[in-house]
C-alpha cells in the first residue's frame, strides 16, 4: 500500500500537513539514518539532511544506510543516495558540513524551515541548534541515546523547556594529581597514557612548549616538583624521537627508563604519597631489557601487535610497547601528523600497552585490547533498537504539531519520551515542562539585528540601541563569548567600524547600566544592502535585580513599612509593582523621608 493511503488510513480527512512542510535532520548517524526512513514514511515535503562526517567502518553495524562500499564518503549524501528507491515524495536535500559553520550555514539558512531534529552526538552542537530553534522561534525535536538509554525531548521554544534549561551533566574528569601520580583505577592509567604520555611524545605541538603541570592543582610540593620535572624530561624525548637521523635503539630503553623506573623512583620517595596506599613497584622486565640491548635492532618484532596479546604476559605486553612505539615514531619522522584514533591500530596498540605497564606498577587490573578501546575512546556502545525507538518517537511526537501546528499552545502539551528501567516498559513519557526562568539561553529576550557591518560606526549602533528601546541612560554591549565592546568608561571603539569587532552570526549582549532592563541577546545578520539599522520590536521586561528586589520588598513591606512608588508608564501591567520598587521611599523612625537611589552594579569583562 501507498504511503500517503497509510496516512490517509491512520488522520482520515484531517490529515496532517506533512507534505507542505519543509524540515531540517542534523545529523545523518545512528539515530539520523533511522529518522531519514521514518519521515520519509511520513512523506514530508522536502527534507534537508546534513552531516559533517564521513561513513567508519565502525558506524555499520548500526547506520543501516550505509555499506562497506561507502566507506569514507559523506554520510548525508550516502544516506539520501540509499533511500532512492523508497516509494516516497520527499524531496531530499544533502549538505556536507558543521551545523555550526556560520559562513555555510547562516540564520537564513535556517529559516526556511518548519521543523528542526536533532539527531546529534555532542552538547556543543545540540547547545547550537537549541539557540538557533530560539532565535527563530522554530519547534525542535531533540532526541539521544546512551547504550540502552534514550530520550526524545520536542522544544516548543518559549513555551517549553529548551535544551539548556536542565543543567546536562559534563563528562567525568580526574584530578591531574591522580592521574600523574596516585592512579588507582585502570581508566587513571589509559587518560595518562592517552592524554599525557601519547600527546606529548607523538602529539602535535612543538617540544619545546609542553606546558608545565599547575602547581595548585597537587597538595603535596615534592610532587608539584617531580611533575615538572617529568614534563621537562619527556620534552627532551620528545626532541629525540622527532629527529629524523635518530634510528639508534637506545631511544627505546631511554624512554622506557624515563617513564617506567626514573619517574616511578621519584614517585616512591614522596613518603606523604604512600602513608595510605600501596606503593608503585617495579616491572620485572630486568631479564628481557638486558637481552633487548644485547641483541639490538635486528630482533625486535615491528608488526607485533594487539593481535599477539597474551593481557596475562608482562613480556608480551612489553613487546607490543616496543613494536607500537617504533611504528608510531616511523611515522611521526615521514612527516605524518599523529593524533589518539581509537580506530588506528599503532596508536590504540601505544596507548593500551603504555597504560597497562603503567597499572602494573600500581597493583591495578590490566585490561584487555576491547576495554582499552572502549575507554581511551570514550565509546558509550550504541544500541541500534534503541536508536530506532528514540527516532521513532522524534517522528511520532512531531505528528503532534503537523496536526495542529496553528494551536501551538496544545502541541506544547505533548510528552518527553524516555527509557524505563521498569521491567514491563520499554518507554516511559512525562509532560513538558515550562522553561525555567533562569536559564541563560530561553530566558534571555532575543532578536535578529539587521545591519551593514562595514558602513556603520559602534556609535551608530549604541545610538540607534538607545533611542529604539528608550533606555535611561546608556547601555553596555558585549559579546556571547564575553568581550566588552562599549561601555561608558570604554569609549575608544565607539568610532571604529562594526566590521572590526562583529561578524554575520555574532551573538550581542545588550545590558542596561542602569539595570531597569533585563539584559537582551542580539544576533547580527550582516546585510550589505542595507542603509539603516533595523533592530526587531522587541518587549524588554524589568531587570532580574528589580524584579528580585520587588519579591524581597514585598516581604520587607510588612516588617519595615516600605511604601512603593514609581512610574510604571512603560511597563507590562504584571511586573508594574516589582519594577517600580526601583525608587523605594523609606519611612524612618523619625517620620524623616529617606528616597533610595537605585545603585547600578556594573559588571565589566576584559
Ligand atoms: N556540528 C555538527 N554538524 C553536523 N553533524 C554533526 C555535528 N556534530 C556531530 N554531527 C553528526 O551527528 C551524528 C551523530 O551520530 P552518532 O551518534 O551515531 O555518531 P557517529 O559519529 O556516527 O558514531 P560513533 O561516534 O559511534 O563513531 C554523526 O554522524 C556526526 O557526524
Ligand atoms: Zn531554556
Amino acid at each position: 500500500m501507498a504511503i500517503d493511503s497509510y496516512i490517509q488510513r491512520m488522520f482520515g480527512d484531517d490529515s496532517p500537513t506533512f507534505g507542505t512542510s519543509k524540515v531540517l535532520l542534523v545529523g545523518a548517524g545512528g539515530i539520523g539514518c533511522e529518522l531519514l526512513k521514518d519521515l520519509i514514511m511520513m512523506n514530508i515535503g522536502e527534507i534537508h539532511v546534513l552531516d559533517l562526517d564521513t561513513i567508519d567502518l565502525s558506524n555499520l553495524n548500526r547506520q543501516f544506510l550505509f555499506r562497506h562500499k561507502d566507506i569514507k564518503q559523506s554520510k548525508s549524501k550516502t544516506a539520501i543516495k540509499a533511500v532512492e528507491f523508497f516509494n516516497y515524495k520527499s524531496k531530499l536535500f544533502s549538505y556536507h558540513g558543521s551545523v555550526m559553520d556560520k559562513i555555510m550555514f547562516p540564520l537564513s539558512f535556517f529559516q526556511q524551515f518548519n521543523v528542526i531534529y536533532n539527531a546529534l552526538d555532542n552538547l556543543e552542537a545540540r547547545f547550537y541548534v537549541n539557540r538557533i530553534s530560539l532565535y527563530l522561534n522554530i519547534p525542535l525535536y531533540e532526541s539521544g541515546t546512551t547504550g540502552l538509554k534514550g530520550q526524545v525531548q520536542p522544544i516548543y521554544p518559549y513555551l517549553t523547556e529548551c535544551f539548556n534549561c536542565i543543567p546536562k551533566e559534563t563528562p567525568k574528569t580526574f584530578p591531574v594529581c591522580t592521574i600523574r601520580s596516585t592512579p588507582s583505577k585502570p581508566v587513571h592509567c589509559i587518560t595518562w597514557a592517552k592524554d599525557f604520555l601519547f600527546s606529548q611524545l607523538f602529539g602535535e605541538g612543538d617540544p619545546n612548549d609542553i606546558p608545565s603541570p599547575d602547581v595548585s592543582e597537587f597538595t603535596n610540593e615534592e610532587e608539584a616538583k617531580a611533575s615538572a620535572n617529568e614534563v621537562n624530561e619527556l620534552s627532551d624525548l620528545r626532541k629525540l624521537v622527532d629527529d629524523s637521523k635518530f634510528s639508534d635503539f637506545d631511544f627505546l630503553i631511554k624512554i622506557f627508563n624515563k617513564i617506567f623506573i626514573n619517574d616511578i623512583e621519584r614517585l616512591i620517595k614522596i613518603d606523604d604519597l604512600w602513608k595510605s596506599r600501596e606503593k608503585p613497584s617495579f616491572l620485572p622486565l630486568g631479564d628481557y631489557l638486558n637481552l633487548l640491548k644485547s641483541t639490538g635492532d635486528s630482533k625486535i618484532d615491528r608488526v607485533y601487535n594487539s593481535k599477539d596479546l597474551d593481557q596475562s604476559s608482562i613480556e608480551s605486553i612489553f613487546k607490543i610497547y616496543i613494536a607500537s612505539t617504533l611504528r608510531l615514531s616511523d611515522r611521526l619522522r615521514n612527516g605524518e601528523k599523529l593524533e589518539f584514533d581509537k580506530d588506528d591500530i599503532d596508536t590504540l596498540n601505544y596507548v593500551m600497552s603504555t597504560s597497562n605497564l603503567r597499572s602494573l606498577i600500581f597493583g591495578i587490573q590490566t585490561k584487555s585490547e576491547f576495554d582499552v578501546k572502549q575507554i581511551a575512546g570514550n565509546i558509550i556502545p550504541a544500541v541500534a533498537t534503541m536508536n530506532a525507538i528514540m527516532a521513532g518517537f522524534s517522528a511520532l511526537s512531531s505528528v503532534n504539531y503537523y496536526i495542529e501546528k496553528d494551536n501551538i499552545e496544545r502541541v506544547s502539551k505533548s510528552k518527553m519520551i524516555f527509557d524505563s528501567s521498569a521491567s514491563d516498559k520499554v518507554v516511559n513519557s512525562s509532560k513538558l515542562v515550562k522553561p525555567n526562568p533562569s536559564c541563560s539561553a530561553c530566558s534571555v529576550v532575543k532578536g535578529i539585528v539587521k545591519l551593514n557591518l562595514s558602513n556603520l560606526k559602534l556609535s551608530d549602533l549604541r545610538d540607534k540601541l538607545l533611542s529604539k528601546y528608550n533606555y535611561d541612560d546608556d547601555v553596555e554591549i558585549m559579546t556571547l563569548d564575553s568581550r566588552l565592546l562599549y561601555d561608558y568608561d570604554i569609549e575608544e571603539n565607539l568610532e571604529k567600524k562594526l566590521s572590526d569587532f562583529l561578524n554575520d552570526g555574532t551573538v550581542l549582549l545588550i545590558n542596561d547600566s542602569d539595570e531597569k532592563l533585563d539584559i537582551i541577546e542580539l544576533y547580527v545578520v550582516n546585510d550589505s544592502s542595507s542603509t539603516e539599522i533595523v533592530l526587531p520590536e522587541l518587549s524588554i521586561p524589568p531587570s532580574k535585580k528589580l524584579r528580585n528586589q520587588g519579591t524581597n520588598d514585598d516581604d520587607d513591606d510588612i516588617e519595615d513599612g516600605v511604601v512603593e512608588n514609581g512610574d510604571s508608564d512603560t511597563l507590562n501591567k504584571d511586573e508594574s509593582s516589582t519594577v517600580a520598587s526601583s525608587t523605594i521611599v523609606l519611612e524612618d523612625n523619625d517620620d524623616d523621608l529617606i528616597i533610595e537611589e537605585p545603585n547600578p552594579k556594573r559588571r565589566k569583562i576584559n
